[in-house]
């Protein structure tokens, strides 16, 4: 399932963090490529342990935690700290898929990548190209969104971030390990969870929508590694 989130950052949010990522010192981002991904990538990144990357990255995990949407379609166990990228002109991301595996330091606990998420932190009518391709069973999206919007897409996914010809893209991107590993499963319950918050919204509360959020629950519990 891929999903678009409008406005999770503000515009003020937004504005803040380009003021500060602008004037940050950037490294190559092969260095925290897989080796496959290593010969396909061309972009700038902020080093992991950066002060700035540190402290947008903790804003942007607060608002994930406040976002209902998020929740409920990521279901995160747990989500890395944020990474920022840059992609200027000429730079571009070849096909690829994420590690299935990662970890946030030498020492900290394995991250399974169930979803990936990009936030836009550049306008399109900032550069051209730079489109987030992803393809899934459906065929291939194309992905390029407002600053502040996000995408998020199953980690299983084959996905690349075309060659910008223009100007420069900014986003920060992370992955989360869900506690429901197969995306078919995390998509039944996220339609089911929207289906009955808009029963409810219609209909308040009875007998039909408190059975309906019980199967929610029960699917839950036989689906959910935590
Ligand atoms: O910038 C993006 O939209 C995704 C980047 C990406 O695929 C990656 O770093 O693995
Ligand atoms: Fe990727």
């Amino acid at each position: 399932m891929l999903l678009h989130f409008q406005e999770v950052l503000s515009r003020d949010d937004v504005l803040e963090m380009r003021r500060l990522l602008d004037a940050a010192d950037w490294s190559d981002g092969r260095a925290t490529a897989g080796a496959q991904g290593a010969q396909v990538k061309r972009n700038l990144q902020l080093r992991p342990d950066h002060p700035v990357a540190r402290q947008i990255g903790a804003y942007i995990q607060q608002k994930l935690a406040q976002h209902a949407q998020f929740q409920s379609a990521v279901l995160p166990r747990r989500t890395l700290a944020p990474l920022f990228n840059r992609y200027e002109v000429a730079a571009e991301y070849g096909w690829h898929v994420d590690s299935a595996l990662m970890r946030s330091g030498a020492d900290a606990e394995l991250l399974r990548s169930d979803v990936s998420t990009t936030l836009f932190l550049s306008d399109p009518q900032d550069y051209d190209g730079g489109e987030l391709e992803v393809q899934d069973t459906y065929g291939s999206h194309e992905v390029k969104l407002p600053a502040g919007d996000a995408i998020i897409y199953p980690s299983t996914s084959l996905h690349r971030v075309r060659p910008v010809t223009r100007g420069a893209r900014v986003c920060a991107f992370f992955w989360s390990q869900s506690l429901v590993a197969a995306d078919a499963q995390r998509t039944l319950l996220y339609e089911l969870d929207l289906t009955i918050q808009r029963l409810r919204a219609r209909l308040g509360d009875d007998a039909d929508t408190t059975a309906l959020t019980a199967h929610y629950h029960n699917l839950l519990r036989q689906w959910a590694a935590p």
